[in-house]
């Protein structure tokens, strides 16, 4: 048998093998058969002994396919590398474009997807590239203006599939922060509900819990923290810009001297350097500490999840958000959808203004968030820190905060504290610090018919407060549902339905329209 005939033969059997492999979805196994294509074609075509045209055709069609394969374990910027080494032998290849494509959506790179599937739908692949071109125009768009609408989803009840969404970043810039290290900052005035940030999870791991987090057992949370770092150790080994990026992410210390990064490199359109082994170099103790700083859980006081109502409990982590620093006069909050994360202001922010989330409840006392923060490791010395560090030391202050832990009458409670801001001349966003750090026993006499039955008439009402406390932590969900409550109970007239709408905005992000909006009202804040 003359060697070209003996190599076709060869190359045949090679190639059933691994479609076979495909077709059972051992990727792994295929990948190595398809490895043993493309290295016998490419010694051949080295040698310069057969025709050539045939083996690159072969060649071609091995990498496109060990790129699919490779694709379906997450490995994309291999399976990259395999779809540029075969566009580079046929720059027409429709199925590697479409493959390309596919790899570049789910990596959000858009704009660049969009190229592959308009090169693929020219050069015989329209049909199947047609579908694709949409969805890639569409989300293109999302990523640019990072215009969100759940509105079909939401009135749904969260039924079927996730909306897909885009990734997106808004007018921010990561600066040095007076706070610590490096903090997110807005470049651009931000109104109340817009999105700063689309991001997706670089890794999440999810448990299903039935009552709160409380009821995750130790060793089931151990277990979920493991999983999560397994994940980003894969994530991290499979991707050398996603490496990059984690390792210079805080790990609690020195932050001062931390590299200020450009908020560029964080857009899936940028691309750095491959250097060769993207796990060398990773060290797990340092992995494990950022991850520590770094992850936020989905049950978190200020984060709001959407989807199958609150059986889950996740943790996962998202790279810019990761820049936001905590304050206890928040102006952002996040929303969760499925595996993106979703930021958005919580007040009016104006250019130049530090982008902060609350990491722990700002609906308490000074006392209590000290504890809080001391979980976290930071010693937060924001404006209202700082005032109410001086306020309770007082000795009429300390009085009222005792007599709450003691189980004095809330209505009494919230009395003596406003006669005692009067008499300190306390006002503005002081007297909202004060007030949001009683809301317990604000809410509580709000609630209780007895208390406003007995203080009702000497007590700022419901809404003045509400109003000052916004003012000061944003919106926040359960200012809202006094509102929405307030509202069932006594109803309303245009106005107040505008300002729960408006709250609801601050909470939740623009992120429905407004019919769709008192859906999520009903899921998310009713009973
Ligand atoms: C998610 S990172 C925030 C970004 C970080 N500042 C950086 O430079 O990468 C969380 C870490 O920031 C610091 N941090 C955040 N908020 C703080 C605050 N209010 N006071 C002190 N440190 C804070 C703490 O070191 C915390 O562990």
């Amino acid at each position: 048998m003359a060697a070209a005939e003996e190599l076709e033969e060869h190359l045949q059997e090679l190639r059933s093998k691994a479609t076979e492999l495909f077709l059972r979805e051992e990727w792994n196994a295929s990948i190595e058969a398809y490895s043993l294509i493309i290295t016998l074609c490419t010694q051949t075509l080295s040698h310069n002994s057969h025709p050539t045209q045939n083996l690159r055709r072969s060649l071609c069609i091995a990498l496109c396919n060990r790129a699919e394969a490779k694709s379906k374990l997450k490995n994309f910027h291999c399976a990259l590398q395999d779809c540029d080494h075969a566009l580079e032998l046929d720059a027409t290849h429709s199925k590697t474009l479409l493959c390309k494509g596919k790899i570049l959506l789910c990596l959000n790179r858009y704009s660049s997807a969009l190229e592959c599937f308009r090169s693929a739908a020219i050069d015989g692949n329209a049909e199947n590239a047609s579908g694709y071109l949409e969805r890639c125009k569409s989300l293109e768009l999302l990523s640019k203006t990072g215009c969100l609408d759940l509105s079909d989803w939401v009135s749904n009840g969260f039924k079927g599939k996730v909306p897909e969404l885009a990734e997106h970043i808004g007018a921010v810039e990561i600066r040095k922060s007076e706070i610590s290290g490096r903090g997110l900052f807005a470049t651009k005035n931000i109104d109340a509900g817009a999105l700063i940030l689309v991001t997706k999870a670089i890794a999440m791991e999810r448990s299903i819990i039935m009552g709160g987090v409380q009821d995750l057992c130790e060793d089931a949370q151990l277990a979920m923290w493991k999983n999560f770092i397994d994940k980003v150790f894969e994530v991290v080994g499979k991707c050398y810009k996603t490496k990059g990026l984690i390792t210079r992410l805080s790990c609690g210390e020195n932050e001062d001297e931390l590299e200020v990064l450009d908020v560029g490199l964080f857009r899936p359109e940028s691309v750095e350097k491959d250097d060769g082994d993207a796990v060398v170099g990773v060290d797990m103790v340092k992995l494990v500490g950022i991850l520590d700083v770094n992850s936020l859980t989905e049950d978190a006081v200020s984060a709001n999840v959407l989807t199958r109502g609150n059986d889950c409990y996740g943790v996962g982590l998202w790279l810019l958000p990761s820049f936001v620093n905590h304050s206890c006069v928040p102006n952002a909050r996040r929303l969760h959808v499925g595996d993106y994360l979703v930021v958005h202001a919580s007040k009016d922010l104006k250019a130049g203004e530090e982008v902060t989330f609350a990491y722990f409840d700002p609906l308490c006392g000074l006392s209590k968030r000290k504890e809080m923060s001391v979980n976290w490791g930071i010693h937060c010395k924001c404006k209202r820190c700082r005032f109410e560090g001086e306020v309770f030391s007082k000795q009429e202050i300390r009085e009222i905060e005792i007599g709450l832990e003691r189980g004095m009458d809330v209505g009494g409670v919230v009395f003596k504290l406003e006669e005692q801001m009067k008499r300190m001349k306390v006002r503005g966003k002081e007297k909202g610090y004060l007030r949001a750090s009683f809301w317990e026993a604000y809410s509580e006499a709000y609630r209780s018919e007895r208390a406003m039955k007995r203080w009702g008439r000497r007590i700022p009402t419901m809404e003045a407060v509400v109003d000052s406390i916004s003012d000061v932590v944003g919106g926040d969900h359960r200012l809202l549902k006094m509102m929405v409550e307030e509202l069932k109970k006594n109803g309303g007239g245009v106005v107040e339905r505008e300002k729960v709408f408006k709250m609801a905005r601050d909470v939740f992000g623009k992120v429905v329209k407004k019919q769709a909006m008192k859906t999520l009202l009903e899921l998310c804040i009713g009973d």
